[in-house]
């Protein structure tokens, strides 16, 4: 068995004896421990405690010199899995264009879409790969990926053995969603029922076969799929074991979150666009509430109403979004910045949303999320800071000294 032991841990944050759901009140508290110590053995946290009780002489030591020691952020909305980028629709956008104006230029899903179709799974595989890598430095320890820029049979089922490919190698916990239901494909624009035909007869059975995918989305919203559409997705997605994470109320709420929540939702995701009704609702349900900071930053929209849904008893997480249309970047420190800067998050809260409850939004939570014993040491090491609220407050700058997962640093 392997020992290490880290020493001089200025704070060791997010400790837990065991793992619980944030909401209300308990999503501001981020229990820690000062001067600490944390031993972990063949990758996973075996103990911790005060530097002062410390009573090993194991001779593999580190010593953090002072750092705080956070659990790493489980990113449980992404989409990195994608070929090339779009930064001339952000020119675009910049220069006035409208999205009906650049869909019609061919932009948006369906510009990813093609572009995917012309990249091969060896490609594809390549540029997610640097992108994990890259996030990994970036203190990322979990992350779900899901497809939807595939649009067809082939291209859907090219785009989740990509992601099978990503968690086979990487040492990250991954988890996969089929996101079929991305928007429609060109061909199917007036027959909504022949692609969903396509998604309930074509790639729903090969997915299960092949154990492809842990979850199923679909994006519910004016002029993609409808709650009815999406009702009958998820039923057929739920008969072949993948439980619903859906994208609603990005643009406009039209009855997503009752629908989710009737569906057994594990997550609804993005939230820019609720009515009180559906805060209530989603507050009063087990379905956690994944705010995507950055998409409502990036598409210059209004924020995510945060106070309200963890006023309003929401289970509320913290994600990327990262996908090259309306977030193109997977860096979980500016998330978590921007979620106390726009939302009015505080820190804590805020870190817990993008740790544990992003965990419990991967169903993750016995193995990643926090400082609990049996649980991997996937952690962020600090640059000298003064306190845990410095790391959201010096936004843009970076803080982290080392990341490691599985006890390893990358
Ligand atoms: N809203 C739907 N899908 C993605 C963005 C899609 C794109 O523009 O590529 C999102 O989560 O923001
Ligand atoms: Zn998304």
């Amino acid at each position: 068995m392997s020992t290490l032991v880290i020493r001089n841990i200025a704070q060791l944050v997010g400790v837990r004896e065991e793992s619980i759901l944030l909401r209300g009140d308990a999503l501001r508290e981020l229990p820690t421990i000062e001067n600490a110590y944390l031993i972990i053995e063949d990758g996973i946290i075996a103990d911790y405690g005060k530097m002062s009780d410390l009573q090993t002489s194991s001779a593999n030591t580190i010593d953090a010199n002072g750092a705080f020691v956070l659990p790493a952020w489980c990113d449980s909305h992404t989409h990195i899995v994608f070929a090339g980028s779009r930064e001339t629709e952000f020119v675009d956008k910049i220069n006035g264009l409208s999205y009906a104006e650049i869909a019609a230029k061919g932009g948006g899903i369906l510009n990813s879409a093609n572009k995917l179709s012309h990249t091969s799974e060896e490609e594809l595989f390549a540029q997610a790969w640097k992108r994990l890598e890259e996030l990994s430095k970036l203190g990322t320890g979990a992350i779900e990926i899901k497809s939807g820029y595939g649009l067809s049979v082939d291209a859907e089922l090219k785009m989740l053995r990509v992601i099978k490919k990503l968690k086979e190698k990487s040492s990250l916990s991954i988890k996969a969603t089929f996101l079929g239901a991305h928007t429609y494909p060109v061909q199917y624009k007036e027959n909504h029922q022949g692609y969903i035909d396509s998604i309930i007869n074509e790639m729903l059975p090969v997915i299960a076969n092949e154990k492809l995918a842990d979850y199923i989305d679909v994006f519910c919203e004016t002029g993609f799929f409808s709650t009815e559409e999406m009702e009958t997705i998820c039923k057929a997605g739920i008969q072949h074991g993948l439980k619903p994470k859906l994208h609603v109320n990005q643009l406009n709420s039209i009855g997503g979150i009752e629908k989710g929540i009737e569906l057994g939702a594990v997550s609804m995701d993005h939230l820019e666009t609720m009515t009180e009704k559906d805060i209530a609702a989603i507050g009063a349900s087990p379905v956690i509430g994944t705010l995507l900071p950055t998409a409502a930053f990036f598409l210059r929209m209004p924020m995510q109403p945060a106070r309200q849904l963890i006023n309003a008893n929401c289970a509320v997480a913290l994600a990327s979004d990262f996908n090259p249309g309306s977030s193109p970047s997977g860096n979980m420190n500016f998330v978590v910045s921007l979620s106390c800067i726009q939302m009015k998050m505080l820190p804590e809260e805020a870190i817990n949303a993008a740790t544990l409850n992003g965990a419990y939004a991967m169903e993750l939570q016995d193995e990643v999320g926090s400082i609990t014993k049996g649980k991997k040491a996937n952690l962020i090491f600090t640059k000298p800071v003064s306190s845990i609220a410095y790391l959201p407050y010096s936004f843009g700058s970076n803080l982290i000294d080392n990341v490691m997962i599985n006890g390893e640093i990358v």
